[in-house]
């Protein structure tokens, strides 16, 4: 029997973020292995025109909670959505809602965040520091609450090469931070940011960190633990390998390699390229619930959840065998055939970015224009190469992150426990984990189907020989002007021809001979 399992029987758990990537499998994992839990209060805002309601009903309707409904058909009962607004001060909660959620409450796992690397500094602040002071403050009025589980990022020190599992100081007090934001306008807050967040590289990080500081500072008595991930990906096992849902992260760059979009990226091939998956994540934080709750360690402790110190892999090794997908699971209708290049140097990279992204969407556009339609190439390329730009700090560089905590907590799980709720990223195979990672953003984010495979590499094929001929043709005409202009390309070109013609001359000569 699972220790872990039986820990969150017949609790009351707290999820803030549960609309979100993390939340979504959290919750997919708690219910799956631990039906009898009693409830699950999540904590969630109406969102795009949708009504709490309508927001459950379609994550508990969608693929990941397949398997939930099998092992736990009641599971709309045990989930009980709140209303809140995290960017609002108390949460905008009802006065009887917050009653229920201080009296039941056992267990919190507080995901919500802007994870927007361009936030603006007042709306990062509010969610990831003030929000989580809130929650802490909340926390420490409930009487039954066993653990509270904070989810930072394994980036928030991420001005440090070495990164150790304890909370780092903040150049600046966050509740100096916090105060100042009540009293400055946005336009100053704005033009501060950049002073105040120092060698933070966006606003996202700098305030996870400030957020972990505060978890430190407003801990009180309560039995606290941070879990830091490095880059969450697709989910390597569980319920099913290569689920994913959002394009953050790599997954939007995935996309756009595979449609042919973006063919080169300034990235350091030998960079430890930090992934890890989902799954892998959410079976940390049910473990990291468990042994706060049940050992309730002196002091708050940090797990990170990387992959890099315990199965490095880089992103030449990734960016191959994603290409290498790609031609084995092609996407379909790709402006052109994937194709891809790292390089960490400037030059280089405005080259490719000139002649690979922003000639052939200008040539597209001007195609549109002919044909009568809207021009939308450029537009869209500008997107993807901000979205790589914002994302390239990450891809450029490496961290050492240890990683005693987590495998310590490993040790201390049964035997049972370590297969329910593996978080040992050493038996990943990563050539594995990538093919159905590529597969899964085909499937669960594109929602192309399978059977359109033979088509798409076909399409392939005819942009191929497109490109061969606008290659073969481009050549032609460049050297047509050269001959018409220059002398130097005429005496090349008389060289290059009557070298032809002897040498056809010769051999016809030699072949007439024999016979
Ligand atoms: C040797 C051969 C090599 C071959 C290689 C080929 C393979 C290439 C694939 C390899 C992948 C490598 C990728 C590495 C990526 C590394 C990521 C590192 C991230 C580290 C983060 C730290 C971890 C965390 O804690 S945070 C969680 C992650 N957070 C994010 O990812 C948020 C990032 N996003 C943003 O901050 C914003 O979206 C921003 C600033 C990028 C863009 O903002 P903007 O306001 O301009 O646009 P949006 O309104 O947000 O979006 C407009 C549009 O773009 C789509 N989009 C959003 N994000 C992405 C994305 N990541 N990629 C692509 N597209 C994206 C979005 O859906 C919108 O589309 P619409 O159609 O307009 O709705
Ligand atoms: N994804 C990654 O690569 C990594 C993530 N992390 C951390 O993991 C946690 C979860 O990230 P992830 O699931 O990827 O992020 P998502 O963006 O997918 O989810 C964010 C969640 O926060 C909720 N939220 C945001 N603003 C509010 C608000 N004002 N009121 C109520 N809820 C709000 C969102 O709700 P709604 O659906 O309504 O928008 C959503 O449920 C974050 O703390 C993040 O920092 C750490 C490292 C890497």
């Amino acid at each position: 029997m699972s220790m872990i399992a039986a820990f969150y029987g017949g609790k009351s758990i707290l999820i803030t973020g549960a609309t979100g990537f993390l939340g979504k499998v959290l919750m997919e994992k708690l219910f799956r292995t631990s039906p009898d839990l009693k409830v699950i209060y999540i904590l969630v805002r109406p969102k795009a025109g949708q009504t709490l309601q309508q927001r459950v009903f379609q994550i508990l309707n969608s693929k990941l909670f397949e398997k939930v409904k099998e092992v736990c058909p009641n599971v709309h009962e045990k989930i009980r959505a709140i209303y809140a607004d995290l960017s609002q001060n108390d949460f905008g909660i009802s006065k009887e809602d917050m009653q229920e959620l201080l009296s039941c409450t056992n267990v919190i796992f507080h995901c919500a965040a802007t994870v927007r690397f361009d936030d603006t500094l007042r709306h990062a602040v509010q969610l990831n520091v003030t929000a989580t002071r809130q929650l802490l403050l909340m926390a420490s009025q409930m009487p039954k609450l066993e653990a509270f589980i904070h989810i930072s990022t394994a980036y928030s020190n991420c001005n440090l090469k070495h990164i150790d599992e304890v909370i780092y100081p903040c150049p600046v007090e966050p509740k100096k931070i916090i105060d100042s934001l009540e009293w400055l306008d946005d336009a100053i807050i704005e033009e501060i940011a950049p002073k105040l967040i120092r060698d933070w590289p966006n606003i996202y990080t700098y305030t996870k960190a400030l957020g972990e500081m505060v978890v430190q500072q407003e801990s009180r008595n309560l039995n606290i633990a941070i879990i830091r991930p490095s880059i969450v990906g697709a989910t390597w096992q569980e319920p099913f390998p290569g689920w994913v849902d959002n394009v953050n992260g790599p997954n939007g760059l995935i996309i756009a390699a595979g449609k042919g979009f973006l063919r080169a990226l300034k990235a350091t091939p030998k960079a430890v390229a930090d992934l890890i998956p989902v799954d892998t994540v959410v079976n940390l934080m049910l473990a990291v619930g468990w042994y706060t709750a049940v050992h309730r360690p002196k002091s708050t402790l940090v797990y990170h959840s990387t992959s890099g110190n315990l199965n490095p892999c880089n992103w030449h090794k990734m960016g191959v065998q994603v290409l290498a997908t790609f031609e084995k699971i092609p996407f379909e209708r790709a402006f052109r055939r994937p194709y891809a290049n790292f390089t960490s140097n400037n030059f280089t990279s405005q080259y490719w970015n000139a002649v690979s992204h922003r000639a052939p969407a200008i040539i597209y556009d001007c195609y549109l224009r002919l044909t009568g339609r809207k021009p939308r190439m450029t537009k869209l390329m500008n997107q993807i190469l901000r979205t790589a730009s914002m994302l390239e700090y990450f891809i450029n560089r490496s961290w050492e992150w240890s990683t005693y905590n987590t495998e310590m907590l490993m040790s201390e799980l049964s035997p049972e426990d370590q297969r329910v709720f593996n978080f040992d990223v050493r038996q990943l195979n990563w050539l594995e984990y990538i093919e159905n990672y590529v597969l899964g953003v085909k499937k669960y984010l594109l929602k192309e189907d399978m059977a359109g495979i033979p088509e798409a590499k076909q399409h392939l094929k005819r942009l191929r020989n497109i490109h061969y001929l606008f290659n073969t043709a481009l050549f032609l005409i460049v050297w047509r002007l050269l001959i018409a202009r220059s002398q130097m390309a005429r005496n090349v070109w008389f060289f290059i021809v009557s070298f032809c013609y002897k040498f056809l001359s010769y051999f016809r000569a030699s072949s007439t001979l024999k016979v």
